[in-house]
């Protein structure tokens, strides 16, 4: 069955929204289209962020280029936070300098303050993120401070930021489960997804940081937030932790949202998010989309090859399920090639 618009619920459009910023400012990066999903690729940051061992830049720097390569419009490249709290994105300015950047890609990078900021500045960055948390709780773990201060610095960043040119995305952590506080309100979820795109994010990422939302807590969390942001300003960025992001994804898709966060080979996990498991695997996302006849610009086998290489380098499985079957039976055929070959030289001897 094809996916079409006439099996959406009715969308708020982006003229309904009273904004003092136009698209452009904002900086959306294509027109909104209901046939196409923009996926951003987060494995290199949030996939990354995680390992315990330190990857070295030069492998960080490599997945980067094959992530573009493969038809990846946008590779969240690192992070510009304190190296104390996250290790393995200290090499941020040499990986950012170091990328050889392919025209229409963007590069975005985490920025939690000021001095972030100025460190992603003086590194070339053009896209930054900001990020948040719905609860107070996830904040002070995450960022050493309460969500009206984390919010407060957020607004701060966004608007030297924007006073830079730069494009500001914007996350928000827990919008479906609280590792410390358990489930979340959807209407404070909401509350805070419009804060930060009245301040000027053009994109703000809901983010099922451990992975315990199902397509009921999705559906009805979305219901409070598209009530205050347009669809085209969402993106949902979902952990696989319960084994239900496809289906929560598939439950935002229908809701209008056409922004999918994923990580290669289903890297990851956030070190402050205790348990939780990597993001979707962006490789089990495009094969549903393609199966939805949904298009996305990724070339699947590529991404596969990276998906497994990447794997390979950090010395673990991959998590993509639709990675490994695609691997399997992209061997299977060339095991049968071979011995179709072999027969076929025997029966001319
Ligand atoms: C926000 C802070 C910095 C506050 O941390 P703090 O300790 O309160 O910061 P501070 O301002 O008191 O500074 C302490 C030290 O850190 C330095 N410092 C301060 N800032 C920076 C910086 N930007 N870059 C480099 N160094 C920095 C600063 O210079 C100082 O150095 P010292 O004087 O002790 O030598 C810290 O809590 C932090 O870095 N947190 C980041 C944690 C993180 O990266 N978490 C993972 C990303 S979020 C995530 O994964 C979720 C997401 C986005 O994927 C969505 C989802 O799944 O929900």
């Amino acid at each position: 069955m094809r996916f079409t618009s006439t099996m959406l619920p009715r969308l708020s459009t982006k003229a309904m929204f009273k904004s003092k910023m136009s698209t452009l400012q904002r900086g959306y990066s294509q027109a909104y289209s209901k046939d196409f999903v923009k996926l951003v690729e987060v494995g290199p940051r949030d996939g990354l962020q995680n390992e315990k061992t330190l990857v070295p830049a030069k492998v960080k720097i490599e997945l980067i280029e094959r992530l573009a390569n493969n038809g990846l419009s946008v590779v969240e490249t690192t992070s510009f936070v304190s190296p104390k709290w996250v290790p393995q994105m200290g090499d941020n300015k040499e990986v950012l300098t170091s990328i050889k950047k392919k025209p229409g890609v963007f590069y975005p990078v985490l920025t939690p303050n000021m001095k972030g900021l100025e460190g992603a500045i003086a590194a070339g960055a053009e896209e930054v993120a900001l990020f948040t948390a719905a609860t107070e709780s996830f904040n002070l773990k995450n960022t050493n401070c309460s969500t009206e201060q984390s919010l407060a610095r957020a607004k701060q960043v966004l608007q030297k930021a924007l006073d830079q040119k730069l494009r500001v995305r914007g996350y928000l952590s827990c919008v479906l489960g609280c590792p410390y506080e358990g489930p979340v309100n959807p209407e404070k979820v909401a509350e805070m997804a419009k804060e930060l795109y009245d301040a000027g994010c053009y994109e703000i990422s809901l983010g099922d940081t451990i992975g315990v939302g199902t397509a009921g807590s999705m559906a009805t969390m979305l219901e409070h937030v598209l009530k205050v942001v347009p669809a085209e300003a969402i993106a949902v960025h979902c952990h696989d932790t319960y084994g239900q992001a496809l289906a929560n994804i598939l439950k935002a898709l229908e809701y209008g949202i056409r922004v999918v966060d994923s990580s290669v080979a289903g890297l990851g996990g956030c070190p402050y998010a205790p348990g939780a498991k990597g993001n979707v695997a962006t490789e089990d996302v495009v094969y549903m989309l393609n199966g939805m006849g949904l298009k996305t610009g990724v070339d699947l086998d590529a991404l596969v090859d990276t998906g497994n290489w990447i794997s390979e380098q950090i010395n673990r499985p991959t998590s993509s399920r639709a990675g490994a079957a695609l691997m399997v039976a992209r061997k299977r055929k060339m095991d049968l090639e071979a011995a179709a070959k072999l027969e076929s030289n025997a029966s001319k001897l």
